[in-house]
């Protein structure tokens, strides 16, 4: 494993859950002589100045990546190509230019053609968070055990790429390199459908509720209960992860709703085997994640996230 890497100035824009959790893990683990961080209203300034975590938050994007060594944008995937055309012209030449978005092939669109001969962009997606947003939120320990993806463009120097992989290695996190496409076909299925559902479900709930006056916020025990932490998810971030992921999203929409019809046949058919077989199987793929240590989002740091470290 290679050696946790310095850079003299870390420049993040967008101090909210990841932005904040990578300043408090990259200060915890010294691999900064100064971070610097944006954010947009001076009531977050204040906050972000009165937590202390980093040296100085300012009120553009362009004074913060001034002489930064590593550029960190931590905001929606839909703002992240005006802001690589904001700040294009003032990044330090030699600079690594990264980002947290997730969504990777989009990122690689909207900001490869802004950024200068000189930089080295390198595309990152932490797979780590929660439901929660705002400079409040995040935390050190975020990345632990964690994967996070790096989609470098075909040509990035390597030794941009190691020292990227080294940062994230710092912060706790397991790096792997992958395509941008096939990082957002991967994602489509693992977090942008399950939170697509999640806000299905819980929208379908509530206006039931409404028609029927029934109980159903308040019986919202076991599986309804996790749908709503996930719904809970911030409605900028995930209209941005959609509208960038469309194509992978629609794609596997489609094989969803179509396995989704078969197990509606089983049951309208009373075709009890198919519906056991099905449900033996995916308890399996449940149980083979357990094992691996893929369970849970984040180990049980005994702060307010810790259920999400919680063992089924
Ligand atoms: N929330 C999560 O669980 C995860 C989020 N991500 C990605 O991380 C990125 C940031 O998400 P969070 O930290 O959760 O969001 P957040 O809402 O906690 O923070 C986003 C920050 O970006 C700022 N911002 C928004 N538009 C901006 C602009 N045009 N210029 C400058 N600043 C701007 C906001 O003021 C806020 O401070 C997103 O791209 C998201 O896809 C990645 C992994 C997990
Ligand atoms: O809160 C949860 O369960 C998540 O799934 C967090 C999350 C959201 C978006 C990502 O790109 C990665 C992780």
């Amino acid at each position: 494993m290679s050696a946790a890497p310095h850079f003299n100035k870390i420049a993040l824009i967008g101090f909210g859950l990841i932005g904040g959790s990578i300043a408090r893990a990259a200060r915890e683990q010294g691999l900064a002589g100064e971070i610097v961080t944006t954010a947009r209203s001076a009531r977050t300034r204040a906050r972000v100045a009165e937590l202390g975590i980093v040296d100085r938050v300012v009120e553009t994007n362009v004074e913060a990546v001034k002489d930064a060594d590593l550029v960190i944008l931590c905001i929606p995937v839909g703002a992240c190509g005006p802001v690589a055309q904001e700040i294009a012209a003032h990044l330090k030449p030699g600079a690594i230019v990264s980002d947290v978005g997730s969504v990777k092939g989009a990122i690689v669109r909207d900001m490869a053609p802004h950024l200068p001969e000189g930089v080295h962009f390198v595309p990152a997606h932490p797979v780590a968070g929660t439901e929660h947003s705002g400079p409040d939120s995040g935390f050190a320990e975020l990345f632990i055990n964690r994967w996070c993806i790096l989609t470098p463009p075909a040509g990035v120097d390597p030794g941009a790429i190691e020292r990227l992989r080294a940062f994230w290695t710092a912060l706790g996190a397991r790096v792997e390199i992958m395509t941008p496409d096939h990082h957002d076909l991967v994602l489509a299925i693992t977090s942008h459908l399950p939170h697509l559902i999640a806000y299905t479900i819980v929208g379908t709930a509530d206006e039931l509720a409404q028609v029927t006056s029934s109980e159903v916020i308040k019986f919202s025990a076991g599986g309804f209960r996790d749908f709503t932490r996930i719904a809970a998810s911030d409605p900028t971030m995930w209209r941005d992860v959609f509208l960038a992921n469309k194509d992978a999203v629609l794609e596997m929409l489609g094989t969803f709703n179509e396995d989704l019809s078969k197990l509606t046949r089983a049951i309208r058919r009373n075709d009890g085997e198919a519906l056991f077989e099905h449900f033996t199987r995916t308890r399996a793929i449940r149980r083979g994640i357990v094992e691996i240590g893929q369970d849970s989002a984040a180990p049980d740091f005994g702060r307010p996230h810790a259920h999400l470290g919680k063992k089924a």
